[in-house]
């Protein structure tokens, strides 16, 4: 046997940041769970019980603390990176690091049509999601949005698709369409840590318009299927994010079911009267794409 691949690191570090503004007196604060993994010549430590050769996972978490300390957590692409470039430049045998940085909500409270100086609401599961590699050839990034639970009650149809004798799906022209969006786009490769803060803003740029993008398609389109709409919000943000070489959409399609009651006295409440729905837990539709600059 001989080992064919091996990373290794601390998982699910909480961390918490909070910024007083000095003049307004305003605080802003950034929660985040990040993942940092390590690769590099730490074969032995598998396969010879070599400890020599380990950063302590105990380590590489304290050091996820002081990174966000010593240098700011948002754009979260670029605490990443410099988070994953201290591993190389501290460990010579580290040859890559895996950073990934979940962004939970805190958005601002408005208190009588205010903005609170120092008090926030989780409103949603929805994530800011970074999956950075570091390596001394350059860091490639993932940025991403996941958790974005979104429903529409009409504006969906999907009929016309394949009917053989496994086909019991009935046509549908009007139906409720909700999915979790899990999106993400990946930036060309930056060359080293001064390229990614080099112009940095396009970080948070992106995330505003894919999430936009995501919102309104959903919104307007008159979606013929979830494929088509989803990559009809991946071909906008090639276009509005010129910088992404590629983007790709999950959407698990959360079915909900008609309730026949006509049982019940002629209770209509199928096809055009239909109100009254039962949402699915299980099984769902699940719809992959990834699109790409022709
Ligand atoms: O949008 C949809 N795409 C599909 O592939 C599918 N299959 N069943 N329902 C569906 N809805």
């Amino acid at each position: 046997a001989r080992l064919s691949a091996a990373r290794y690191g601390k998982d699910n570090v909480r961390v918490y940041k909070v910024h007083k503004d000095e003049k307004t007196g305003q605080q802003s604060v950034t929660e985040m769970t990040v993942c940092c993994l390590l690769e590099g010549e730490i074969d032995t430590s598998y396969t010879q019980a070599d400890n020599s050769v380990i950063v302590a996972t105990d380590s590489i978490k304290n050091t996820i603390y002081i990174k966000a300390k010593e240098h700011p957590v948002n754009p979260p692409e670029l605490y990443a990176s410099i988070l994953g470039q201290h591993f190389l430049d501290k460990y010579a045998h580290i040859s890559a690091a895996h950073i990934d940085v979940t962004v939970h909500r805190w958005t601002r409270m408005v208190i009588d049509g205010q903005p609170h100086p120092h008090s926030f609401l989780r409103d949603g599961q929805e994530t800011r999601n970074v999956e950075a590699t570091v390596t001394r050839d350059g860091i490639t990034i993932k940025s991403g949005i996941v958790g974005l639970q979104v429903l529409k009650s009409t504006g969906s149809a999907f009929h016309g698709f394949v009917r053989d004798e496994f086909t019991t799906l009935k046509e549908t022209w009007d139906r409720i369409l909700s999915t979790d969006v899990d999106a993400g786009w990946t930036w060309k490769k930056f060359a080293n840590v001064a390229a990614v803060q080099d112009g940095v803003e396009r970080f948070d740029a992106a995330w505003e318009a894919a999430r936009n993008i995501t919102l309104k398609t959903f919104a307007e389109d008159e979606s013929a299927s979830v494929q088509n709409t989803m990559y009809k919000m991946c071909e906008q943000i090639l276009d509005a994010v010129p910088e992404t070489e590629k983007t790709n959409y999950s959407l698990p399609n959360k079915h909900y079911f008609e309730v026949d009651l006509s049982w019940y006295k002629g209770l209509q409440n199928t096809g055009k009267d239909a109100e009254v729905y039962a949402p699915q837990s299980g099984p769902n539709g699940l719809i992959k794409c990834e699109v790409s600059r022709s």
